[in-house]
């Protein structure tokens, strides 16, 4: 029933892959997009964190092709819990592309929070958002004073399982890849000439040491991305995506609560409806 496809070299159960033209529309309207977003905002280019992840990277090569790398400021900010070799990595894409970029220390920045509710320090969740959101907040300090925007790397697979930190990651301007699945993002990232080992590199959110997405979600990427564009953002039922993906049930119902337990983080905060009294 299900079909094995290669993908990048991996084994993926649905080949979402874009033809070389769908991919090369796919670039210049992401191109066009990020041009009109600075544009509209009357900006003088984009800030982005860098992490040395294909997320920021394929963001980064984007970004700089569409407003030029002397438009583009990148942040590498490490803390104790980011593998040193992400790091270099982040400063090697930055130096690939000829961007400026700042390599900003967070960890005592995190220790003043840890300090003064040292209860959550310990709380591996709790403590990692505080790097992700400190990471956002130094973003905005750059944007405000160079009249930047500031530039997420979100894709579709993260937006629809809330995969991000709320006011953290997904504190940003605009999305380039959020539309493109994480399958996709890897096609164009090779597409944009990003280095193989980058392309195939393990997603982590780095929260803390070790941590990897797939483990903690408890799916792989390519399972994710094929029950989403199937059953989430697709029309076939539970029953025929089970069938067709050759997946059991329980992966299904994982994907499905993600997605549903993460909707408060894709809409604005509500408010009671007003009364007019
Ligand atoms: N139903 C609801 N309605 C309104 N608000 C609700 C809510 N449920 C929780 N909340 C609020 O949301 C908070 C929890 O959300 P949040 O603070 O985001 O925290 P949470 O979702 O617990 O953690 C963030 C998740 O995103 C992952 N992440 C983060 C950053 C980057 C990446 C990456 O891929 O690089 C991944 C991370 O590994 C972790 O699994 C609660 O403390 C509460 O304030
Ligand atoms: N240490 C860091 N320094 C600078 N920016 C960071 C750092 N860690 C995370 N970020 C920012 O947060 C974003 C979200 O992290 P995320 O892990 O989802 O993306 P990624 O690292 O680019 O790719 P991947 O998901 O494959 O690891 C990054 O793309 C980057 O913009
Ligand atoms: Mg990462």
């Amino acid at each position: 029933m299900s079909e094995e496809t290669t993908v990048l070299g991996r084994s993926a159960p649905l080949d979402l892959r874009l033809s070389d033209s769908e991919l090369e529309t796919t670039r210049d309207h992401v191109l066009q997009f990020v041009r009109d977003v600075v544009s509209d905002a009357g900006a003088d280019g984009a800030v982005l964190g860098l992490s040395g992840g294909i997320d920021s990277t394929t963001t980064a090569f984007l970004a700089a092709e569409a407003l030029g790398e002397e438009n583009l400021h990148g942040i590498v900010m490490p803390s104790e819990v980011n593998a040193e070799e992400n790091m270099s990595d982040a400063e090697r894409v930055a130096q690939m592309l000829g961007i400026e970029y700042d390599v900003i220390e967070i960890q005592p920045i995190a220790e003043e929070f840890f300090d003064v509710f040292p209860e959550a320090a310990d709380d591996k969740q709790a403590a990692g958002n505080v790097y992700v959101r400190t990471r956002a907040v130094l973003g905005y300090f750059v944007a405000n004073y160079e009249n930047k925007i500031v530039l997420g790397t979100g894709n579709r697979s993260e937006a629809l399982l809330g995969y991000f930190t709320k006011y953290g990651d997904q504190a940003v301007d605009c999305n380039p890849i959020g539309n493109l699945y994480k399958q996709q993002v890897r096609q164009l990232a090779a597409s944009l000439g990003v280095p193989d080992d980058l392309v195939s590199k393990t997603p982590s959110a780095e929260m803390w040491a070790g941590q990897t997405d797939e483990e903690e979600m408890g799916v792989d990427y390519d399972t994710i991305d094929a029950v989403l564009a199937l059953h989430v953002d697709g029309p076939l039922s539970k029953a025929a995506t089970v069938r067709h993906l050759g997946v059991d049930e329980a992966t299904v119902d994982r994907v499905v609560e993600l997605y549903e337990r993460s909707e408060h983080k894709r809409h604005m905060p509500p408010a009671p409806e007003s009364l007019r009294p």
